[in-house]
């Protein structure tokens, strides 16, 4: 089920005088049922059926509101040209998951045909079947690469239907135009078939201890490489590729993850190819959180916002 954006979230600081210093003075809502708004639209996937099906914590329903209301007071670095539009939330119905992916993969594909930049906001990692659907539906001839921050490959198998942690293998199974960069594979938490899977298609990986250890600029070639080989690329930032300590508010807390640092700069990187269609931030639960990952989770909308405007 789809809602449209709603204004009254947009609200916070207010300095005497001010009228264009932070995001909430410019965020716009709007209905895509009515209009796809052009520049920047942030699309919420209210969503933790998922990661209930996958046996994972529950909360991620009211991630994207989390989200936004970490946004509200973002400054502006931007000019007048650029668009921020608000509109609003895919909602799962019961326990209708499948139902709802294909409806934000639709509504994924009209914002990329328009040329709008969708920066959709979950909501379990789930979200990301329906993200990398709507891209892989809009450019059916082209080869799309998906590249995924996160320590899990999410290559589960599905037999009782869709959830968190087997978005990548649906897409795998559906689109022979889907490829695969996941970021921060840690050993520990993905069973050996799930190697062996990537090994048999080909792809490759970075693993945590190489997000952690190896220079930026060995990291960046790498990135290169794969984004080289596309001509499109979507994005998915699953929080949880983050220490628990900087984002408790997760489903799966991390022991072993990395620190802003280790990947701002590469997201930043991957926005200036010019291949990017698309952004996703996955895992936001606000059950578990004190502000901190939201906050973090707004830091990287802010950066794609930024970097793609000033590149
Ligand atoms: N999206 C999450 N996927 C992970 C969850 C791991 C966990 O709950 O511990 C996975 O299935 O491996
Ligand atoms: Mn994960």
């Amino acid at each position: 089920m789809y809602r449209p954006g709603n204004q009254s979230i947009w609200k916070g600081r207010q300095d005497p005088g001010s009228t264009r210093d932070v995001w909430h003075q410019v965020v716009q809502t709007a209905d895509l049922n009515a209009q796809i708004p052009d520049g920047f639209c942030f699309l919420g996937f209210c969503s933790d059926v998922g990661v209930k099906r996958n046996l994972g914590r529950a909360g991620a329903v009211d991630g994207p509101d989390a989200i936004r209301k970490a946004m509200v007071n973002l400054a502006i670095h931007f000019d007048e040209n650029t668009k921020l539009t608000d509109v609003g939330d895919v909602v799962v119905s019961g326990d209708q998951l499948e139902n709802a992916q294909k409806e934000l993969a639709r509504y994924t594909t009209s914002m990329i045909k328009n040329d709008t930049f969708s920066i959709l906001m979950g909501g379990g990692h789930e979200i990301s079947y329906a993200h990398g659907k709507g891209v892989l539906d809009t450019f059916p001839n082209e080869k799309v690469g998906m590249i995924n921050f996160d320590p899990h490959f999410d290559l589960r198998a599905y037999p009782q239907g869709a959830h968190s942690g087997s978005w990548a293998r649906q897409l795998f199974d559906e689109y022979e135009n889907f490829h695969y960069l996941p970021i921060g594979i840690n050993e520990a938490v993905n069973i050996a078939s799930m190697f062996e899977f990537m090994r048999k298609k080909n792809q490759s990986f970075i693993s945590m201890e190489e997000l952690l250890g190896e220079s930026e600029e060995d990291l960046l070639a790498r990135i290169d490489y794969f984004i080289d080989q596309m001509d499109k690329v979507c994005v998915t930032l699953d929080l949880d590729v983050f220490s628990a300590g900087v984002a408790p508010g997760v489903s799966a807390a991390n022991p072993y993850g990395a620190l802003p640092h280790h990947i701002k700069p590469l997201i930043k990187k991957i926005l200036q190819s010019g291949k990017v269609v698309s952004f996703d931030v996955a895992e936001m639960s606000p059950e578990y959180d004190d502000g901190r990952t939201a906050k973090l989770a707004a830091s990287f909308v802010y950066d794609v916002v930024n970097r793609k405007t000033n590149p």
